[in-house]
């Protein structure tokens, strides 16, 4: 039996030799790159975090000491420690093991939110209510560089500097990336504490003396080490975390379990707050991902176990790549247009605009609201900024959308790309929540494309708006083969319709309208006929909307979001407002959190399939009036 193998809890790491963890965190590894090059998954991030969560579960004892990981996508060494090693075949799949932390996989287990920035905060709580509860433990939050770029992480931080009386201790997990390199003055003072001259060449002096006499193992081994991490106190520098007035103990070889055990072992013996510099590689022990430039496999798919080659060929089609060329297009006559990101420069598709245009791209960290408030600036100055993000990381910056663009008619323009329902990623990385936040900000124009020209011909129009915001949304799914549409009116493309009073109205925005197209092919075996249109432009609403379904038996909405306040609760509302008298249902995503699974079992789940939709509508007319479906041809599951 190995090693990982007889490790099921955290007690079983506490009676392992230095070599013998040494033994574990190679057969962790192994694991590692086994089993997450076949369910894909953050692989770089947890290859680089063995050690460091090693000697957590060693010196800390979870969950009397809560674990707490920022943004939780490299906690599968967490897992894995923490008796869940049999799950991984499952990981990030439907009814599988969660990629990140998950409160009913494990008391173990607290944060759920993959939203980065936030440990700090929920670690300053949980010390904080220790306290004043007057209960045994130490919270210990693990951040990553990036993570240390998001102002939430600040909030805490200017919080946690004057908590002498609480019991925390921070783990800076310092691989100096994000997806790429971690970028502003932040990611230097780590780079700087990283490279202290001082240190290195005391440290070699100590090494010097001390291999004068052989090498005795154990005791000179930690002695040696005793004197690197006590040295650091010495020289513990006014950088970044000193100037605060938090205790800093490191930087510490992250990868070497002996030197982060003895330097949280410190932190464990001082009151008050600790910061634990651990400096480790993203991808570590698996060349492939160390020498991924791009993101060291921040997050793969399926890949080769040996090369790291994809397994799955990525199509060369996305919504993504299609963004992100359709804007350099765009940007070649018009030197007013920047870029800007949020640490995800290539997730967002802006690489090749950064190739073309590299002092016109700006990546702020994982800074939302920074990025936002920045591009009202920006466009305060005669630019049009376009401000790249995962729809689900709009949340983060809603504020500064609302009262810095909105509230000052700025011409900046979003693209929210992993729109609508994402998958694997699980309930906070769903894009199901922009519609209804988007639709609450006046003035602003929001696009939902249907297909690529949709996505170009949008692109173009919103950055030559210059008086309000614009925004586009798109998603983590196929690009379908473009969709022409066989009319339009005032603006609203009509994609079908079988004649000018066919009882259904479907109402579809993006990757509804060929959810829409499918439901009317259905309807129509059920001799039912549906029109359906496509707005394109989905806010405001095209008030031709009203005239197309003035006389309908029922209008029907179909979107990849959030039902409650999203864009048919908006239809509704102006079809009420207007006196149409035809019922308005609307299909999208129902409020709640969807747990992770493909998206097609995530939408399954939410009824947003063509049969489901086609039933309701079918149950929805036989209720209103029997003699409008064909009894012969009614679905069974209706009766
Ligand atoms: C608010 C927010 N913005 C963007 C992301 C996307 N994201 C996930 S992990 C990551 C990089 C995190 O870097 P770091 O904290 O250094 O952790 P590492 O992956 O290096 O371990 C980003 C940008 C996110 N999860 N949350
Ligand atoms: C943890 C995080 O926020 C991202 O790394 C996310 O997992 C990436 O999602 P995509 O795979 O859709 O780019
Ligand atoms: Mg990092």
């Amino acid at each position: 039996m190995s090693l990982l193998e007889s490790t099921n809890r955290p007690q079983d790491l506490r009676r392992l030799s230095r070599t013998e963890l040494e033994t574990l965190a190679r057969q962790i590894r192994t694991f590692l790159v086994t089993n997450v090059s076949r369910t894909g998954g953050h692989l770089g991030p947890n290859l680089g975090v063995v050690e460091l969560t090693i000697a957590l579960h060693r010196v800390f004892d979870s969950p009397t000491d809560p674990i707490v990981f920022d943004t939780g996508h490299q906690s599968y060494v967490h897992k894995l420690l923490t008796g869940r090693r049999d799950q991984f075949s499952g990981l990030r799949q439907a009814d599988g093991l969660s990629g990140y932390p998950a409160r009913d996989e494990s008391e173990h287990d607290w944060v759920e939110n993959s939203h980065a920035s936030a440990a700090l905060s929920w670690a300053y709580g949980m010390a904080r209510a220790k306290q004043l509860r007057h209960e045994d433990g130490i919270v210990v939050a693990v951040v990553g560089d990036g993570s240390l770029t998001g102002g939430m992480a600040w909030e805490a931080m200017n919080n946690i500097a004057v908590a002498d009386d609480l019991r925390l201790v921070v783990v800076v997990n310092d691989n100096g990336r994000s997806y790429t390199p971690t970028v502003g003055g932040i990611a230097d003072q780590l780079s700087s504490l990283r490279t202290d001259r001082r240190y290195e060449q005391v440290l070699d002096v100590v090494k010097r003396s001390l291999s004068a006499t052989p090498i005795v193992g154990g005791p000179l081994y930690d002695v040696l080490h005793g004197v690197k991490s006590g040295l650091k106190d010495v020289l513990s520098p006014q950088g970044l975390f000193g100037d605060l007035g938090v205790k800093y103990l490191g930087p510490v070889d992250g990868h070497d379990v002996l030197a982060v055990e003895r330097a949280m072992l410190q932190a464990k013996s001082f009151d008050g707050p600790v910061i634990v510099h651990c400096i480790t590689r993203k991808g570590m022990g698996f060349p492939a991902a160390e020498e991924h430039e791009e993101d060291n496999f921040h997050a793969v798919g399926k890949i080769d176990a040996i090369t790291g080659e994809p397994l799955s060929p990525s199509s060369d089609r996305s919504w993504t790549g299609i963004f992100g060329n359709q804007l350099v297009r765009l940007a070649s006559d018009r030197p007013e247009l920047v870029a800007i990101s949020a640490a995800m420069i290539h997730p967002t598709g802006l690489a090749p605009f950064q190739a073309a245009f590299p002092s016109r791209t700006f990546d702020v960290g994982i800074a939302e609201q920074h990025a936002i408030t920045m591009a009202a600036g920006m466009a305060a100055q005669g630019l049009h900024p376009v401000v790249a993000l995962y729809s689900t990381f709009l949340n983060r910056g809603f504020d500064q959308l609302l009262m810095d663009v909105g509230l000052h008619h700025a011409g900046v323009t979003f693209a929210f790309d992993r729109a609508g329902v994402t998958g694997p990623d699980g309930p906070s990385h769903h894009g199901m929540w922009d519609c209804s936040l988007l639709a609450m900000v006046p003035g602003l124009e929001l696009a939902a494309p249907r297909d690529e020209r949709r996505l170009e011909e949008a692109l173009a129009r919103a950055v030559d708006v210059q008086d309000r915001p614009t925004a586009l949304r798109y998603g983590k799914y196929s690009v379908p083969e473009d969709l022409p549409a066989v009319s339009s009116v005032d603006g609203v493309d009509v994609m079908r319709r079988d004649s000018t009073t066919d009882p259904v109205l479907i109402v579809a925005y993006g990757p509804g309208v060929q959810i829409g197209l499918a439901v009317a092919e259905q309807l129509s075996h059920q001799g039912i006929a549906a029109t359906v249109v496509d707005p394109v432009w989905a806010l405001p609403h095209n008030p031709a909307l009203v005239e197309l379904a003035r006389g309908r038996q029922l209008v029907a909405t179909i979107e990849d979001g959030l039902i409650e306040g999203g864009l048919g609760s908006g239809v509704a509302q102006l079809c009420a407002d207007a006196g149409v008298s035809a019922p308005v249902r609307n299909f999208g995503v129902p409020k709640d959190f969807w747990a992770h699974g493909s998206r097609d079992e995530v939408l399954a789940a939410c009824g947003l399939t063509p049969e489901a939709v086609a039933r309701s509508i079918t149950e929805a007319l036989l209720a209103l009036d029997p003699a409008a479906v064909p009894a012969a041809e009614v679905p069974s599951q209706t009766r």
